[in-house]
C-alpha cells in the first residue's frame, strides 16, 4: 500500500514538473499564451524589482544545489523513503520555479532588440533548440530516473535501486553538461533582451557554473578516474572548452 502511495506521489511530482517546465519555456520566451512572464507581470520600483528577482534566483539555486548533494541525500533519506527522495526533490524544484514565476518583477529596459526578421528567426530557432537539447539530454542520462519515476516503479516491483551509471551518449560525447548548455542557449537567445531577462539569464548562468563544480565533485567521488579522464578530454559546456588537466589518478600505471 505504502509503495502504491509512493508511486502515486512520483506520478504527481512528475506531472507538476512537466507543467512547470512547459510554463518555464513560455515564461522565458515571454510568450503571450501565459499570464505572467519575465517581461510581463506586477510592476515594482527598479531597486525593489532587482532585490526581489535576485532573491528568487538565489532561492532557486540554493534549493537545487543543496538538495542535490550526496551529504544532504544521506541525511534526507533517513527521513523520507529513499525511493521517494528524487520525487521530493523534483517537487521542491518545481515549487521554487512557481515561486519565481509568481514573485518575479519585470524590469523592462531594453538591452538589445533585433528587428531584422532573419536575425530574430535565428534567435528563436536557437531558443527552441536550447529547450529541445535540455529535454533530449534528460533522456540521454535517464529521464525516468532523473524525475523519480524509476525509483518508485522499482520499489513497487520490489526491485533494488539501480546503481549509478556513467554515461556518454550522443551530446555527452562532445560536452559534459549538454543539459546546462541547452539552458544557456534558451535563456540567452532572444530578439528582445530586457534588463530583467538579462538578470535571469546571468543569474542562471552563475548558478549553473557553481552547480557544475559541485556536481563534478560528486561525479568524481562516484566514478573516480573514469570521470577525471572524461573531464580532461571533453569540454564542459561547448566542445573543447573547459577541459581540465589530466589528473595523475586517471593515468593508468605502467
Ligand atoms: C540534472 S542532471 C544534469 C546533467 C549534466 N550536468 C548536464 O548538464 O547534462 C544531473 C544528474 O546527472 C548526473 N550526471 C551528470 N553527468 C552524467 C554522466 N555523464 N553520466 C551519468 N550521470 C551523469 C549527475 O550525477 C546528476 O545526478
Amino acid at each position: 500500500m505504502a509503495r502504491m502511495v509512493q508511486m502515486g506521489f512520483a506520478l504527481v511530482a512528475y506531472a507538476v514538473f512537466f507543467a512547470t517546465f512547459l510554463y518555464l519555456i513560455a515564461f522565458v520566451g515571454d510568450l503571450p499564451i501565459v499570464p505572467v512572464t519575465v517581461d510581463r507581470g506586477p510592476e515594482a520600483a527598479p531597486g525593489i524589482a532587482l532585490a526581489v528577482n535576485l532573491g528568487l534566483i538565489a532561492l532557486f539555486g540554493l534549493q537545487h544545489s543543496a538538495m542535490a548533494r550526496q551529504g544532504f541525500k544521506r541525511w534526507w533519506t533517513g527521513i523520507v523513503p529513499p525511493a521517494a527522495e528524487r520525487s521530493v526533490y523534483v517537487l521542491a524544484a518545481s515549487l521554487m520555479l512557481m515561486l519565481l514565476f509568481w514573485g518575479w518583477r519585470p524590469m523592462t529596459a531594453t538591452i538589445w532588440q533585433v528587428d531584422n526578421a532573419i536575425g530574430a528567426a535565428a534567435l528563436w530557432t536557437i531558443f527552441a533548440a536550447g529547450w529541445a537539447i535540455v529535454l533530449l539530454s534528460t533522456f540521454l542520462i535517464n529521464h525516468f530516473e532523473l524525475f523519480g519515476l524509476q525509483q518508485a516503479w522499482f520499489a513497487l516491483r520490489d526491485r533494488a535501486a539501480a546503481a549509478p551509471q556513467f554515461r556518454q551518449p550522443f551530446f555527452y560525447r562532445f560536452v559534459r553538461h549538454p543539459l546546462y548548455s541547452g539552458f544557456f542557449l534558451a535563456f540567452w537567445a532572444t530578439p528582445h533582451m530586457t534588463a530583467g531577462h538579462l538578470l535571469l539569464a546571468a543569474g542562471m548562468a552563475a548558478w549553473m557554473l557553481l552547480a557544475i563544480r559541485a556536481e563534478e565533485k560528486d561525479l568524481v567521488a562516484v566514478f573516480g578516474p573514469e570521470y577525471e579522464e572524461y573531464r580532461a578530454r571533453v569540454g564542459m559546456l561547448a566542445p573543447g572548452i573547459g577541459r581540465t588537466k589530466v589528473p595523475r589518478t586517471a593515468i593508468p600505471a605502467e
